[in-house]
C-alpha cells in the first residue's frame, strides 16, 4: 500500500509555525515511506479565502523545500460534495434544520440551566412535511446536520494518541451544510480523502474530535476509514495560540528577517519530542532522523530565540553549495568558498554576511587612534602572497618593534584593518582583505 497523506490549510492567511510543523510531519512521514504528499487548498469559505493567500502557501511551501506530488482545490468539487450529501439524505443520515442561531442558543441555556449537557435535541428530525413545508413557505431555508451513530464511543488507533475514544452521545449531530448552501469543512474534507486516496490523516490536534465524526461519514459513505495521526498544537512563546489570520510567526516573516528554511524545519522537526534540537543541513538528513513515534502528546512552545540560535548554530556548518544562491540573492555574486569558511562562525542569519563582505571589499572607515603605531605596523606588512601564517608573523613583527602585546597590539590592528571591535579570526581575514587594501587601512 502506497502512503498517501495530505498538508489541507485554508488559504486565509500566511503559513505559521504550527502549519508548517503539521507541514513538516506529513511531508517527512511520505518521503520517508516512499508516498505521495499532497497539497489541499480548503478553499470552501469564499469570503476569507483569497487566491493571494494561496499563492502565498504555495510560496512558503516551495522555499521550505516541501514540494508537493499532487494538489487539490476544494473550490473546484462542489459537484462531488453536492452528490454526497444527495446520498446522505437518501439515506437518512442528512437531515434538514429550521432553529434559528436565537433559538439554539436559547435551548443550549435552558439545557445548562437543567444541568445537561448542551447537546442538540434533534427536533428536527421529528418535523413532518406540513411542518418542514410551513417553513419554507416563510421563506426559511434549512441548514443541513448530519445524524451521528449515537449508541457508541467511536474510538481509533492513533500515531500519536495512542487510542483515542469519544463519546458520540456527548457531541450534536454536526452541521455539515449552512443554510445559505455553503459546506463547512467537515463534509468536503472527509470526500477529498477518500477520492486522493489518503492512507493517514496526520494534524493537529484540534481536529480530534473532527475525527470522531469524520469517521462516522466515512463508513455512510461506505468508504474505508484511513489511519490517523494528531499532533499537540504548537503554541507561541508565552503559550499564546496560533492563528493564520493574526499573522504571528509566520514563515513569510522569517525568510524576510534572514532566516533559513532549514534552520525552521530542524526545529519544527524535534519540537514536541524529547529528542534534542540539533541544526539539520539538508532534507535528507531531516528525513533519516524522522520518527512519527517521537512525538508526545504534551503542548510544544516556538520559541522565535531558539530559532535564531539554531539559525546561527546552522549556518557555522552548513557548506558553500548550500548557500551560494542566498549569497548571491544578498548582492554579493564574488562572494566565495573562502569567504564563507572565514565569515560563518560570526553570522546570526545570512544577511550579515553583507557587514563581512564589506569588511573585506571596502569601503569602510578605519578606527585609528595613533598614528605612529599605524605606520610603523604598515611598514612591516609581509608581501603577498599571504596565508593563515600571515598575521601572526605581521604581528610577532609589529610586537618586536613597538614592545605592543596582547590587546594593545591586537585591538588596534582590528579597529583599523575592519573598523569594527569583533569579527572574523584575523589570521584567516587578513588574506581576503588583501595587502593593498590592508596599507590603504592602516595609513
Ligand atoms: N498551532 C498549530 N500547531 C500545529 N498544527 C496546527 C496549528 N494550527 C493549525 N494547525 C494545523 O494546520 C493545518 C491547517 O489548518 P488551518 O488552515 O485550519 O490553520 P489555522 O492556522 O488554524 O487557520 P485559521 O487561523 O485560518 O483558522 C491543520 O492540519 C491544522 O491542524
Amino acid at each position: 500500500m502506497t502512503v498517501r497523506v495530505r498538508f489541507a490549510p485554508s488559504p486565509t492567511g500566511r503559513l505559521h509555525v504550527g502549519n508548517v510543523r503539521t507541514a513538516l510531519v506529513n511531508w517527512l512521514y511520505a518521503r520517508a515511506h516512499g508516498g505521495v504528499f499532497v497539497l489541499r487548498l480548503d478553499d470552501t469559505d469564499s469570503e476569507r479565502s483569497t487566491q493571494a493567500f494561496a499563492d502565498g502557501i504555495e510560496t512558503d511551501l516551495t522555499w521550505l523545500g516541501l514540494g508537493w506530488d499532487d494538489f487539490m482545490r476544494q473550490s473546484d468539487r462542489f459537484d462531488r460534495y453536492d452528490a454526497a450529501a444527495a446520498a446522505l439524505r437518501a439515506s437518512g443520515r442528512l437531515y434538514p434544520c429550521y432553529e434559528t442561531a436565537e433559538e439554539l442558543d436559547l435551548k443550549r441555556k435552558l439545557q445548562l440551566a437543567q444541568r445537561k449537557p448542551p447537546v442538540y435535541d434533534r427536533a428536527a428530525l421529528k418535523l413532518t412535511d406540513a411542518d418542514r413545508a410551513a417553513y419554507e413557505a416563510k421563506g426559511l431555508k434549512p441548514h443541513w446536520r448530519f445524524k451521528l451513530d449515537e449508541g457508541s464511543r467511536v474510538t481509533w488507533r492513533d500515531l500519536v494518541h495512542g487510542e483515542p475514544s469519544v463519546d458520540m452521545q456527548s457531541l450534536s449531530d454536526p452541521v455539515l451544510i449552512r443554510a445559505d448552501g455553503t459546506y463547512l469543512y467537515t463534509l468536503p474534507s472527509v470526500l477529498d480523502d477518500i477520492d486522493l486516496s489518503i492512507t493517514h490523516v496526520m494534524r493537529g490536534e484540534d481536529h480530534v474530535t473532527n475525527t470522531a465524526v469524520q469517521i462516522q461519514i466515512f463508513e455512510a459513505l461506505g468508504a474505508k476509514v484511513p489511519a490517523f495521526a494528531h499532533f499537540s498544537l504548537l503554541t507561541g512563546a508565552e503559550g499564546e495560540g496560533l492563528s493564520k489570520r493574526t499573522g504571528a510567526l509566520s514563515v513569510a516573516e522569517m525568510r524576510e528577517d534572514g532566516i533559513e528554511a532549514m534552520a525552521i524545519l530542524s526545529l519544527l522537526a524535534r519540537l514536541g519530542t524529547a529528542d534534542p534540537v540539533e541544526p539539520r543541513v539538508s532534507h535528507a538528513d531531516l528525513i533519516a532522523g524522522f520518527d512519527v513515534s517521537r512525538f508526545g502528546r504534551s503542548a510544544a512552545k516556538f520559541d522565535p530565540e531558539e530559532l535564531r540560535n539554531l539559525n546561527a548554530k546552522l549556518l557555522h556548518v552548513l557548506p558553500f553549495e548550500s548557500v551560494a544562491g542566498e549569497l548571491r540573492a544578498l548582492g554579493l555574486e564574488a562572494a566565495d568558498e573562502a569567504f564563507w569558511a572565514v565569515v560563518r562562525p560570526n553570522l546570526k542569519t545570512i544577511k550579515d554576511a553583507r557587514v563581512w563582505w564589506q569588511v573585506v571589499e571596502g569601503p569602510l572607515t578605519p578606527v585609528v587612534s595613533d598614528a605612529d603605531f599605524m605606520r610603523t605596523a604598515a611598514d612591516l606588512l609581509p608581501p603577498e602572497p599571504w596565508d593563515s601564517e600571515t598575521w601572526k608573523q605581521w604581528t610577532t613583527a609589529v610586537k618586536d618593534k613597538t614592545g605592543a602585546k596582547g590587546k594593545a597590539l591586537f585591538l588596534p590592528l582590528r579597529l583599523a584593518l575592519t573598523g569594527l571591535e569583533h569579527g572574523p579570526e584575523l589570521n584567516v581575514l587578513l588574506p581576503l582583505i588583501g595587502r593593498k587594501r590592508a596599507l590603504e587601512r592602516l595609513s
